[in-house]
C-alpha cells in the first residue's frame, strides 16, 4: 500500500524557489493502478522520483507498506528501494554489454549475488514478457519494444510491492505500446502490486484504473470516462 501525505517540493532557482509539489496526497491500495498526467513541467517526474525515494521531499510523508523511506539512512533506503520498488524508465537504462538475462538479474546483483531462485525468476519473467528465445541477446540486438519488455522484467525481479513507470510506452508505435501496457498490467496483477505510471499518452492512462491530473502541485482525480 502506498500512502502519500501533504508532500511539498521546491527547487532552488535564481530568484525565487520553484514550488513544484504543494500539499500533495495520494493513497493507493495493493493491486491498484494509477496514471499521473499533466502538462510538461507540472512535476510528474519529480513526484515519481520522490515516490521511488530517489529524491527527497521538503515536506510531507511517503509510506510504502508502513515504511517511510525517508526515515531510513541512505544505505537502508537503497536496500528498501531494491526490495520494494520496481522502476520502469522510458529509455529503459539497460546495460549494453550485458545480456537480457544479466540485465534482468541486476537488482539481485546489486544486493549481493544472484541465487538460483533469482535466475529461475528472471527466466520466467523473460518468458512472461515474450522474450524466451532472446535471453542471451544483447540489448543492442533488440527492438525498442523488446528492450522495454526487458526493463519491465528487471523491474519485477525482486517482487516489488510498488511499480513506478515513467512513460513506459513513450517512443513506441501504437501496437507495440499496447503490448507493453498489457504485459505491465498482467505482471502487476500477478504480484498484487501498486502501479503508478506517468504518461502523456491518453491510451496508456485509460488502461489504468484511476487517473490523476497533476496541476498546481496537487493531484486531482479525473472522472471515469
Ligand atoms: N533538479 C532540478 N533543479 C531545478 N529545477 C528542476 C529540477 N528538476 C526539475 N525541475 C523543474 O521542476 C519542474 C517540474 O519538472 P518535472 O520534470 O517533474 O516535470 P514533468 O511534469 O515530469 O515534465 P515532462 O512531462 O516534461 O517530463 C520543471 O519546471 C523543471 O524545470
Amino acid at each position: 500500500m502506498l500512502v502519500v501525505e501533504n508532500l511539498g517540493k521546491s527547487y532552488e532557482s535564481i530568484g525565487q524557489p520553484l514550488r513544484v509539489l504543494e500539499d500533495l496526497s495520494l493513497t493507493l491500495q495493493p493491486g491498484q493502478s494509477a496514471a499521473i498526467v499533466g502538462p510538461s513541467g507540472s512535476g510528474k517526474t519529480t513526484l515519481l522520483q520522490i515516490l521511488g525515494a530517489l529524491d527527497t521531499p521538503d515536506q510531507g510523508r511517503v509510506r510504502i507498506n508502513d515504511t517511510d523511506p525517508f526515515d531510513l539512512d541512505q544505505k537502508q533506503r537503497a536496500i528498501f528501494r531494491n526490495q520494494t520498488i520496481g522502476f520502469v524508465f522510458q529509455d529503459h537504462h539497460l546495460l549494453p554489454q550485458l545480456s537480457v538475462i544479466e540485465n534482468v538479474l541486476i537488482p539481485a546483483l546489486a544486493v549481493g549475488a544472484a541465487t538460483d531462485a533469482h535466475a529461475e525468476r528472471a527466466q520466467s519473467l523473460i518468458e512472461a514478457v515474450g522474450l524466451k528465445d532472446r535471453s542471451t541477446h544483447l540489448p543492442g540486438e533488440l527492438s525498442g519494444g523488446e528492450r522495454e519488455r526487458v526493463a519491465i522484467a528487471r523491474a519485477l525481479l525482486m517482487r516489488p510491492t510498488l511499480i513506478l513507470a515513467d512513460e513506459p510506452t513513450g517512443n513506441l508505435d501504437a501496437k507495440t505500446a499496447a503490448g507493453i501496457t498489457d504485459v505491465l498490467l498482467r505482471l502487476q496483477a500477478d504480484e498484487n502490486a501498486v502501479l503508478v505510471t506517468v504518461t502523456h499518452s491518453e491510451t496508456l492512462a485509460d488502461a489504468m484504473q484511476t487517473q490523476f491530473e497533476l496541476a498546481q502541485g496537487r493531484l486531482v482525480e479525473r472522472a471515469a470516462a
